[in-house]
């Protein structure tokens, strides 16, 4: 008999390679002493990124925590083993969030996370096996577009992802007078981050629909920012600072975590966690609290927009230096007409692209076809009636990466990685998908 509390029937099992078998299950946010299965996936994918694998209450608020995500997890296994009894040899999440896509505009995407082979199983096709069966599954579910951060730049464009936005880590120098671009308007308050419980979520979402390329944060965020991970001093907090920022009305609008490092350094320093502004205002009113922390004389961002905002922010730019820029969103079209039709856009245009794919799931000569801010994209042959020659052809992995608006395909037409047919084709496709806001991701998944 199946009791309320037991997880769930593994809903696949099959052989995918010789003497290995695919289970998919959905994380159940039970604890591990109900869902070993679970417990035994976690353990498997923290020690393949070579991490300590949490126990007791710890291991309980991780798998919680990706229950409330909507979790489906796949795990490759020696064949007849039994996933309650044994560590997965390859593991891969899977889970629906929406993407923003403009503002005001969402698509939900299937995110993809926790993809590991154990060490001494890589290269024998584990992840491509993983990766084709999910992604086909999401194709199958009508999912436009898949999404994930990637460990190694090397890896997931074979699979048709493109990099989509970007994000640096910053230095800015407060040492002596700081002064802003604009006054600051409203007030800070310093809060407990156990405060942040309902606030920061409610204000991530409103920031989320004003910022394209980001996605739907996962349910961790809420434990990182309210200081409260079993894990370290058993949920009990961990010396971590938050500010929120209220508007002139009360109304909060923003909130930033932070953390200081201690009085052992050169150069006093504050690491902020996370940083979420709603309004304009709101951002510069909280770079105005950090840049004047009394004694504190430099502040590291690890996470931040790839933009020049915080240089502009302030009256000496040369105060932000970069020490890090990177990748952060990979972006994967599944359905190209659904995609497009999914965005919003700035201006009237009409091109053919002649799109390849390596999985086939984009692969096909499309018109693009935009009007009055709405794209119909249709398919076209390239030979017989209805021929269409393409203004532009590239892979479904540049076609992804300049979807957004963040990465310009007249860049890509230089860099050599699409071509055009038609001279001014790729500035054309560059213009038509400007966003309406710089296109950064605020969130890692
Ligand atoms: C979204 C995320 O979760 S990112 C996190 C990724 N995980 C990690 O970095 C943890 C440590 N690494 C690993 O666990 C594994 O090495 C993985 C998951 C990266 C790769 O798994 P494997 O089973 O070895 O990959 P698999 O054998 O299926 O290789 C598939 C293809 O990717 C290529 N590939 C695999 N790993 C890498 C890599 N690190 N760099 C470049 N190419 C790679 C393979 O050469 C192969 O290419 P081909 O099919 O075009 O010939």
């Amino acid at each position: 008999m199946t009791r309320p509390t037991d997880p769930p029937p593994t809903d696949l099992v099959r052989q995918v390679l010789p003497g290995l078998e695919m289970h998919r299950f959905a994380a159940t946010g039970l604890p591990a002493e109900q869902d070993p299965r679970m417990a035994r996936m976690l353990a498997a994918l923290e020690r393949n990124f070579y991490e300590e694998v949490p126990t007791g209450a710890a291991l309980d608020q991780v798998l919680e925590l990706h229950g409330r995500d909507g979790r489906s997890y796949v795990g490759v296994y020696e064949a007849g083993a039994d996933p309650a009894e044994v560590e997965p040899i390859g593991t891969y999440a899977g889970f629906v969030k929406p993407l923003q896509t403009g503002v005001g505009r969402q698509l939900d995407a299937f995110l993809i996370s926790e993809v590991t082979v154990r060490s001494t199983h890589r290269r024998r096709g584990i992840l491509r096996t993983m990766m084709e069966s999910e992604l086909s599954r999401a194709v199958a579910q009508g999912l436009p577009v898949a999404a994930l951060s990637a460990s190694e730049a090397t890896i997931y464009r074979r699979f048709g992802f493109g990099v989509a936005t970007h994000r640096r880590a910053v230095e800015v120098d407060t040492a002596g007078e700081v002064t802003l671009a604009a006054a600051p308007t409203g007030t800070i308050r310093m809060v407990d981050p156990k405060d942040l419980a309902d606030l920061g979520p409610a204000l991530y979402d409103r920031a989320l629909a004003q910022t394209p390329g980001s996605v739907g944060r996962v349910a961790a965020y809420t434990v990182t920012e309210t200081d409260s991970w079993r894990s370290k001093n058993e949920g009990r907090g961990t010396g971590l600072l938050a500010a929120v920022h209220h508007d002139d009305d009360g109304t909060p609008r923003g909130y930033v975590t932070y953390r200081f490092t201690g009085w052992d350094q050169k150069v006093p320093t504050v690491k902020l966690g996370v940083l979420v502004a709603t309004t304009a205002a709101s951002h510069r009113a909280l770079w105005d609290h950090l840049v004047h922390l009394d004694l504190i004389r430099r502040v590291e961002w690890g996470f931040a927009p790839d933009d020049r905002l915080l240089e502009n922010l302030l009256t000496d730019a040369r105060r932000v230096t970069t020490t890090q820029s990177e990748d952060q969103l990979w972006l994967r079209i599944l359905d190209v007409p659904a995609a497009f039709a999914g965005r919003p856009y700035p201006r009237d245009g009409d091109l053919v692209l002649a799109v390849t794919d390596p999985l086939g799931h984009a692969a096909g000569t499309w018109r693009l076809l935009v009007r009055d801010g709405t794209a119909a994209v249709v398919p076209l042959g390239e030979s017989g009636p209805g021929a269409a020659r393409p203004d532009l052809r590239l892979d479904v992995a540049e076609l992804s990466s300049v979807y957004l608006g963040g990465v310009s395909a007249e860049l890509l037409r230089q860099a050599g990685r699409l071509t055009e047919h038609r001279v001014g084709a790729a500035a054309e496709l560059t213009a038509l998908l400007a966003a309406d806001r710089p296109v950064f991701c605020m969130t890692g998944f």
